[in-house]
C-alpha cells in the first residue's frame, strides 16, 4: 500500500479555487471563456527563455488561478513567480527529479497519469510530492497521446488517494457529465478549447452536479450558488415536464383542465414522495398541484 493511501486530504486550493469541495471546477480553455482556472503548457517552449515570457502572458491574460505545465525545471522560477499551481504532464511523470523539483515549490500540483501507467505508479507521484513537503496535490486522469479516459481508474484514484481527481476532456466536452456523474472534482479542457466546449462543460457541471454531487457549503454564497445550480437542473425539468403534460394532452380523448385526472396526480405525488420524504406528499402535493396547473394552462393556450 502506498503512502498516499493513509492520507484522507479534503480539498486543494488552487488561488481562490477550491478544487474537490464544492462543485466540479472548470480548468482550461481560453481566457475569454471565463473558465474557473485556466493551465498553459510550455511543452513547445522546450525549455528555452521564451517559457517565461508566455508565462507572463498568460498571467496577465487572466486574473483567475493559473496553472502551468513545465517542459524542465528550468522553467520553474518563472512558474513559481507567476503561476498559482503547476501540472505535471503524464510525460514527465517518470521524471523523479523533475517531479521532486515542481513539489519542493510548494505551490499546488496536478499529476496526470502518463500513457500506460497503473494506478500505482501514478500514486506514488503523490507520495514522492509529499516526501517533498507537499500536501496540496490533485490526480488527474486521461489525456495521454491515445486520448483514452478511464473513468473507473479515476474512482479508485479519489478513493484510494483521498485526494481530488480530474478528469481530461481536451477540446471535446462530450464527456463532461460521464465524468461528474463517476465524481470527477473538476475537468481539465484544452488551453485554448473554445466558448461552446466551455459552456457544454459548464452545463453538464451545473446540471449532473446538481442531481449527483454531494455538496456541504459552509457560507451563505457557497450555498446560494449550489441552490443556483438546483434551480438550473428543476427550470430544465419543469421545461421538459411541460412540453410531455402537453403531449399528453394532445394524446388524451379529453385533454386540459376538462381530462383532469385526480387520482394520477395522487399517485405521482405519492411516488415523489419516496425520493422526496422530507417534504412528503404534504409538502409535494402544493408544489405538483402548480407545476401541473401550469402545464395544463400553457397546453390549453397553444391549443386555442
Ligand atoms: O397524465 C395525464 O393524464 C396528464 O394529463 C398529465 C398530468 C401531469 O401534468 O402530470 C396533467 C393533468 C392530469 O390531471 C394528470 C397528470
Amino acid at each position: 500500500m502506498t503512502f498516499a493511501a493513509h492520507i484522507h486530504r479534503g480539498a486543494v486550493p488552487i488561488g481562490d479555487l477550491r478544487v474537490g469541495a464544492g462543485p466540479a471546477v472548470l480548468i482550461g480553455g481560453a481566457a475569454h471563456t471565463a473558465p474557473d482556472a485556466r493551465w498553459i503548457s510550455l511543452r513547445e517552449h522546450h525549455g528555452r527563455r521564451d517559457a517565461g515570457d508566455a508565462v507572463r502572458e498568460a498571467r496577465a491574460a487572466f486574473a483567475g488561478p493559473l496553472l502551468v505545465e513545465p517542459f524542465s525545471a528550468g522553467d520553474l522560477p518563472a512558474v513559481q513567480a507567476a503561476a498559482d499551481g503547476l501540472v505535471i504532464g503524464g510525460e514527465w511523470m517518470q521524471d523523479f527529479g523533475l517531479v521532486r523539483a515542481v513539489a519542493r515549490l510548494g505551490l499546488p500540483v496536478v499529476v496526470r497519469r502518463g500513457p500506460g501507467a497503473t494506478l500505482e505508479e501514478w500514486l506514488a507521484i503523490v507520495d514522492y510530492c509529499v516526501a517533498e513537503g507537499n500536501d496540496e496535490v490533485v490526480l488527474c486522469e486521461g489525456g495521454s497521446r491515445t486520448h483514452t479516459l478511464d473513468l473507473t481508474l479515476m474512482r479508485e484514484a479519489r478513493e484510494r488517494s483521498g485526494r481530488p481527481v480530474l478528469a481530461w476532456l481536451g477540446d471535446d466536452a462530450g464527456l463532461a457529465g460521464a465524468a461528474v456523474a463517476a465524481g470527477a472534482d473538476g475537468l481539465m479542457l484544452a488551453p485554448e478549447c473554445g466558448r461552446d466546449a466551455v459552456a457544454a462543460a459548464r452545463e453538464a457541471v451545473t446540471l449532473v452536479g446538481a442531481i449527483l454531487r454531494e455538496e456541504s457549503p459552509e457560507t451563505v454564497v457557497a450555498a446560494r450558488r449550489a441552490i443556483d445550480r438546483v434551480d438550473a437542473a428543476l427550470a430544465t425539468l419543469l421545461e421538459r415536464r411541460a412540453a410531455l403534460a402537453g403531449t399528453i394532452q394532445r394524446l388524451k380523448p379529453v385533454g386540459g383542465f376538462a381530462g383532469r385526472d385526480m387520482d394520477r396526480e395522487r399517485r405521482l405525488v405519492a411516488a415523489m414522495a419516496e425520493r422526496a420524504p422530507t417534504l412528503g406528499e404534504p409538502g409535494l402535493a402544493p408544489i405538483m398541484n402548480a407545476v401541473i396547473e401550469a402545464g395544463l394552462r400553457l397546453a390549453e393556450e397553444r391549443d386555442r
